[in-house]
């Protein structure tokens, strides 16, 4: 199994007591499958997300990614997981200001010791062809959204993690990033679990997760 997690609990201090957010949440995902994460605002899906990304730590249960337990890892080795086996698409884009849409795509994949093989292709599948050259300052926000997809995609993580990796984008060129997203899972038979209001969106991939106050409805 891919992603396993199990009875996952957590809770955020507040100033009226500790506020639990998720309440024993548990699924599967596969390699080659997509899932979409769905629910109302303030349900728990970026907390979900962030758990599974290794960025914060349950209070309870267990996430294990191609059978190793986040939680149990010191820092740096969540990390190396981060860097080599989980990519990360979330709204903050962070593309490197300082590189070019190429050298942005180029310098991930080599950060996860991938060769980047076609990156011509891949900026040409993304719609960027034209602006290989332009840095993060000069594109819009829905062209840098497509770098950040596809310096994702050019790293071949296992698994994918996804925040509204479509939200800055009109529908044609959204439809267009989540068939990529979709062949390239496909292809390298990595797993996507991606959050999104969208039922349109969630409609197009394989299973849906739909959240409500922290438990799996
Ligand atoms: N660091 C934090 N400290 C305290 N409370 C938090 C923290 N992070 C999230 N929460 C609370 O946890 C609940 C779930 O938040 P979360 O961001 O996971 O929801 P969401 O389903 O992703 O919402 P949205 O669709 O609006 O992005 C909310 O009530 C939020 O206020």
């Amino acid at each position: 199994m891919l992603l396993s997690v199990r009875a996952v609990e957590k809770s955020f201090e507040t100033s009226e007591g500790p506020q639990p957010v998720l309440r024993g949440i548990s699924f599967d995902l596969d390699g080659g499958r997509t899932l979409a994460l769905t629910g109302e605002s303030g349900s728990g899906k970026s907390t979900l997300l962030h758990l599974v990304a290794g960025l914060d730590v349950p209070d309870a249960g267990m996430i294990e990614v191609e059978g190793w337990d986040i939680a149990q890892m010191s820092d740096a080795t969540r990390a190396a997981l981060r860097r080599n086996a989980v990519g990360l698409i979330f709204q903050q884009f962070n593309l490197i200001p300082s590189l070019s849409v190429i050298d942005n795509l180029t310098f991930h994949a080599r950060l996860a010791d991938r060769d980047p093989g076609d990156v011509r292709g891949l900026a040409d599948r993304l719609g960027l062809a034209d602006h290989l050259h332009r840095f993060p300052e000069q594109l819009s926000g829905g062209q840098q959204q497509r770098v950040a997809i596809g310096r994702t995609l050019v790293a071949r993580p296992r698994l994918v993690l996804a925040d509204e990796p479509t939200g800055n984008l009109d529908e044609a060129t959204g439809d267009a990033m989540m068939g990529l997203m979709r062949d390239m899972v496909a292809e390298t038979g990595a797993g996507l679990l991606m959050v999104t209001h969208s039922e349109r969106l969630a409609g197009m991939l394989d299973a849906r997760l739909h959240l409500r106050a922290g438990q799996v409805a």
